[in-house]
């Protein structure tokens, strides 16, 4: 990007910084001339495009020497090693129907299920063995490996079939033998346990999807302040599921490219598949790799396959092979879909390379061109997506980078389709309206992420008290757009709620909505996360809008105590600000300022000790206090504070207690430091408002550290601490105080406080439906197992 934008003359970027809708036109014509003539544009297009140079191209002889290295770790005994080679390997295997070696690529796929097999990953090690089959229906090691998987697994009918299968399959004598020997074992076992075994079906039934039906009628209507947004003509009750939808286009983000599925956005299994003709996308099954890349996995069975098995294999055996190839092809319903990677995967690598938009823009632009326009115009979607594109209040650099993005974009996506790209401004001011559109509507796909300490719970049969010593976290790990999705618009304190399974989105109200009312979710900051300064910032930089929602047009409690002091009048709980809130003279939003700025509340209005929220109440709709008020005065009783030294202070606790964190420190951290910890905290809550989010923060990190230590009864009292302080912020039903509530009952339930843990584990479960509704087991990790905790719990009081 740096090395284009040195090529373009300054007076072409001053002019490009200051176009508008109306002269995109003009701009985009004099980029296009500008770059198409620059040999080093051209080259920088050569390098992104041209097969012979690209980085993601499939290499047997790589996918060879990667299989020898699995072979090497496997004989030394180091099976998880030998699963990442021969993953690699297949990642570099060339794998179209044109070029695949066929035994090369199911021999690997063994060597891999033997590793899992080691390793106990018997699901996996069954499914690789399959697909070695549907490969190489004949090659007796896959179906051995399988039947010992299933084996394992318990399924004994299928593993003493694919061992049957192996053996007649098998030419050594010696081979022979081996099977009949296993085979033996595993008859005799089955007879002595009855035939009692669990089918793989049997388990994924758990899994089965929960789906709630809703019949909630969506308009999209006109509004004063936000362009269109989302309404519903009838009243809507709490936790009402609103919307599903999948997305137009959707593209993994670069920090999970190698550990989540590049179509579902799910973590990749150990038996994670790779894109057919790259090396860039992996997939975590069959049905996410055919939606992305559009091609299918292996090949099927040709009529001379099956002469050959009827012919060589008993009628039973034969009948299996068949049942197993066309089960491992035919599991998913095959309906027609334009692959997602598909154009990208051309022998170059620019999507790897750009930008996530400026790919996701490609995607949507592919998928219009392959729904049959038959014209050749590529720039069709900027006109045919009705979304938002707010060009006129993108900043001049942003804009010069999207000129660029543009006509890099097209040429990328002309190799692939052999178009002409229309080398006219008209077109390239298309893509930019496209780019735009997705940087203003696409959304963040987000997972909640388990900690590592949960891990060491889920497995423990017991609770432990790391179970939840840390907040949940959410996660990006796709980009999306969504057609109805990005017709919602925002609010910082939103009466609905977006989650994702997998990538599909699904939009819950949070609180009765009455019908007509705006339905408004969070693009990220929220009320009680920041202060209305820093969320309009935030919106601003991001987005490009002036955040109008009903949080930002009155100030709260919230935005009067987050950042606060607290008065130094011991029994006033008036709230000392570092900057002042005034309404705009136009009736319109608050506007937030500095300390020139004065507060519009006359003396005798602050000397009535008014409550902070009561405060906040008439600074912005008593038209008639006159504000004489400097930050640094409480508002409430005016007294004042030095907050230049009061805020070095404050910085200087917060630091003492954050050493707490340092992972070095572990459960040995040392008694001098929580005893400067519990000093600091002290300190910040004698100079800070009580609800203030950092003395929050502090009482947080003090209960993890004493966690660690194994101060369980102090962790519950600065967790209780913290808590209370975020529902002043968020309110008592906002999911933050469901994931303060996890990490309480958890400390509780070990430290035998058994019943409060029950009503604080009935507190959250009350929330999480709210916001998740049965979906809440697939979202927050190690739910479950809260869950039976609390049932056995339950069961030994009663
Ligand atoms: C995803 S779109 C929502 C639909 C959009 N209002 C429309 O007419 O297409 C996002 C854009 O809507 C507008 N918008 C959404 N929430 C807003 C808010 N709270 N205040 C002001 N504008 C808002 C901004 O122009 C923003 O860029």
């Amino acid at each position: 990007m740096e090395t284009i934008k040195s090529l373009i003359p300054d007076d072409l970027k001053r002019k490009i910084g200051e176009s508008t809708l109306e002269t995109l036109t003009t701009s985009c014509s004099s980029i296009l001339d500008s770059l198409s003539t620059l040999p080093q544009f051209r080259r920088v297009i050569g390098d992104l495009t041209d097969p012979e140079l690209a980085l993601c191209r499939k290499s047997k002889e790589k996918a060879l020497d990667l299989k020898q290295q699995g072979n090497a770790s496997f004989s030394k005994g180091d099976y998880a090693e030998a699963l990442s080679f021969y993953s690699q390997a297949l990642r570099y295997a060339p794998m179209t129907e044109q070029v695949m070696d066929e035994s090369f690529v199911a021999t690997i796929y063994v060597n891999r299920a033997s590793s899992m097999h080691k390793m106990g990953l018997l699901q996996e090690c069954v499914q690789d063995c399959s697909r070695a089959i549907v490969l190489s229906p004949v090659y007796a090691k896959a179906w051995y490996r399988r039947g010992m998987g299933n084996a394992s697994l318990k399924n004994y009918v299928t593993a003493i079939r694919d061992l049957e299968t192996s053996m007649s399959m098998e030419g050594s004598s010696s081979g022979k033998n081996k099977i009949k020997e296993e085979l033996s074992m595993i008859m005799s076992y089955f007879s002595s346990t009855n035939g009692i075994s669990s089918s793989l079906n049997d388990q994924l039934k758990n899994f089965a999807d929960i789906d709630e039906l809703h019949d909630t009628k969506l308009e999209c209507v006109a509004t004063p302040l936000k362009g269109r947004g989302m309404v519903s003509p009838n009243d809507i009750p709490p936790a009402s599921l609103l919307h599903s939808e999948e997305p137009l286009s959707a593209i993994v983000v670069k920090s999970c490219r190698e550990t989540h599925c590049h179509f579902c956005f799910n973590e990749v299994p150990a038996d994670v598949l790779f894109c057919l003709s790259c090396t860039i996308p992996i997939y975590c099954s069959q049905y996410c790799q055919e939606q992305a890349g559009g091609r299918q996995f292996g090949r099927r069975l040709q009529n001379q396959d099956v002469y050959l098995l009827q012919k060589n294999l008993s009628p039973d055996i034969a009948k299996h092979v068949m049942e197993t190839v066309l089960s491992s092809h035919g599991k998913y319903e095959v309906e027609y879909v334009i692959p997602e990677h598909g154009h990208e995967c051309g022998g170059a690598h620019w999507p790897a390379v750009l930008p996530t938009d400026v790919v996701l823009a490609g995607r949507v632009m592919a998928k219009f061109k392959e729904k049959g326009n038959s014209s050749g115009d590529i720039s069709m979607p900027g006109k045919t997506l009705d979304f938002a594109h707010n060009y006129n209040q993108i900043p001049p650099d942003s804009k010069l980078e999207l000129h660029i993005y543009a006509v890099v974009l097209s040429y990328c996506i002309q190799q692939y389709y052999a178009l002409d790209f229309p080398s006219v401004g008209h077109a390239a001011s298309q893509l930019i309206l496209l780019i735009s559109q997705i940087k203003v509507n696409s959304m963040a796909v987000v997972r909640m992420k388990a900690l590592d300490e949960c891990e060491a719970f889920n497995k423990s049969s017991r609770l432990s008290a790391t179970a939840f010593t840390s907040n949940l976290e959410q996660v990006q790990v796709g980009q999306a757009i969504y057609s109805t999705g990005s017709l919602f618009n925002h609010s910082c304190q939103p009466n609905i709620h977006a989650y994702f399974l997998s990538r599909t989105l699904h939009l819950r109200s949070t609180e009765f909505v009455p019908a007509w009312y705006p339905l408004e979710l969070s693009y990220g900051p929220q009320v009680g996360q920041q202060c209305l300064k820093e969320r309009k910032e935030l919106l601003k930089e991001r987005y490009s809008f002036n955040c109008q929602c009903r949080g930002c047009s009155e100030l709260t409690l919230s935005d009067l105590v987050i950042n606060a002091f607290r008065c130094p009048q011991p029994d006033c709980l008036g709230t000392v600000l570092e900057m002042v809130y005034h309404k705009d003279s136009k009736e319109g939003p608050v506007q937030v300022s500095g300390a020139s700025l004065r507060c519009k509340l006359s003396l005798p209005v602050l000397q009535q000790k008014k409550g902070v929220s009561e405060v906040a109440y008439m600074l912005l709709h008593e038209a008639n206090v006159i504000s004489h008020s400097d930050p640094g005065h409480c508002l409430s009783c005016g007294s004042y504070r030095d907050l230049d030294s009061l805020s070095t202070s404050s910085k200087a606790a917060m630091i003492a207690i954050e050493k707490l964190k340092d992972p070095k420190l572990s459960d040995k951290a040392p008694c001098s430091l929580m005893s400067d910890a519990l000093k600091s905290l002290s300190f910040l809550r004698s100079i800070r408002h009580p609800y203030s989010k950092i003395v929050a923060q502090a009482e947080d990190t003090i209960a993890e550290a004493c966690i660690k230590i194994g101060e369980l009864e102090h962790a519950v009292q600065h967790c209780k601490e913290s808590i209370k302080i975020l529902e002043k912020l968020y309110g008592t039903s906002h999911i933050v105080i469901a994931h303060e509530l996890m990490k309480l009952a958890s400390i509780q339930l070990t430290s035998g406080g058994s019943s409060a843990a029950l009503c604080n584990i009935a507190r959250l479960e009350a929330i999480l439906s709210l916001y998740y509704g049965p979906h809440a087991t697939a979202i927050i990790p190690n739910l479950d197992a809260l869950r039976r905790e609390a049932d056995s719990l339950a069961a030994d009081i009663a």
